[in-house]
């Protein structure tokens, strides 16, 4: 199984009121300066509407969302986050896993399914989600924006390529061996939430049998 992580394994809206993306639980959350927290939603606001606009083609957001992530994670850097406060930020925050979520991770654990999570959010927070939730199982391997932390712990970039919503097509190449490794798999479900999520299965060697299934949140 090949997921998408915000808004695919955890939920949309609950009563109405939209759930935090991993992005959005740094954004708002006790580690980042009142200043900051406006200029991330003002990003948001800017940036969301593009990311999800039909009309528009995957060339021109492409550079748009490179753009967003970029701004975005520079002022998450100026914040100087300390990575043992990630915990205390996940669990503060009003994240929800999507309904039958337990499940469905512990019957792919159970199974021996292994479970490819490819996210444009962030690693560490999303890994935290699913550690809290206790369904955090050895069946699953996490591809994501990750922080790098300094000496001390401090927040000091991000690691590795970018992962946007829309350079999801090559997380086959960036992940060889690991896809190497299950070459005897020949059937894949890939669960998504955007016209970028698609091609997440792009270069799976010996792929038969390919399911997509689509949650549509947005701009339905
Ligand atoms: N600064 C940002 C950048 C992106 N987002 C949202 O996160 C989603 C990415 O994660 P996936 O697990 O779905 O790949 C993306 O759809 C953006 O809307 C954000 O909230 N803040």
């Amino acid at each position: 199984v090949i997921s998408d992580f915000d808004m695919t394994l955890t939920r949309f809206a609950c009563n109405g009121k939209r759930c935090p993306t991993s992005h959005n639980i740094i954004d708002t959350s006790f580690l980042i300066s009142d200043e900051c927290k406006k200029k991330l939603k003002e990003l948001l606001n800017t940036y969301y509407p593009i990311e999800i606009d039909p009309s528009r083609t995957v060339a021109e957001k492409y550079p748009l969302m490179v753009e967003w992530w970029t701004k975005a994670h520079e002022l998450l850097i100026e914040q100087k986050i300390q990575k043992e406060q990630l915990a205390q930020a996940v669990k503060e925050s009003d994240m929800m896993l999507r309904d039958g979520y337990r499940v469905f991770m512990d019957k792919l654990y159970e199974n021996n399914i292994p479970l490819f999570i490819f996210s444009a959010g962030i690693g560490d927070v999303l890994e935290e989600i699913i550690r809290q939730a206790g369904v955090f199982h050895p069946n699953i391997k996490v591809f994501s924006n990750y922080m790098d932390f300094d000496e001390n712990g401090v927040l000091r970039g991000f690691k590795g390529e970018l992962i946007h919503t829309y350079n999801k097509n090559d997380g086959a190449l960036r992940n060889i061996e690991y896809f190497q490794q299950l070459k005897g798999r020949t059937n894949v479900i890939l669960l998504g939430d955007s016209m970028g999520d698609l091609g997440m299965a792009n270069g799976v060697p010996n792929v038969e049998n390919l399911l997509k299934i689509g949650f549509l949140n947005d701009k339905v």
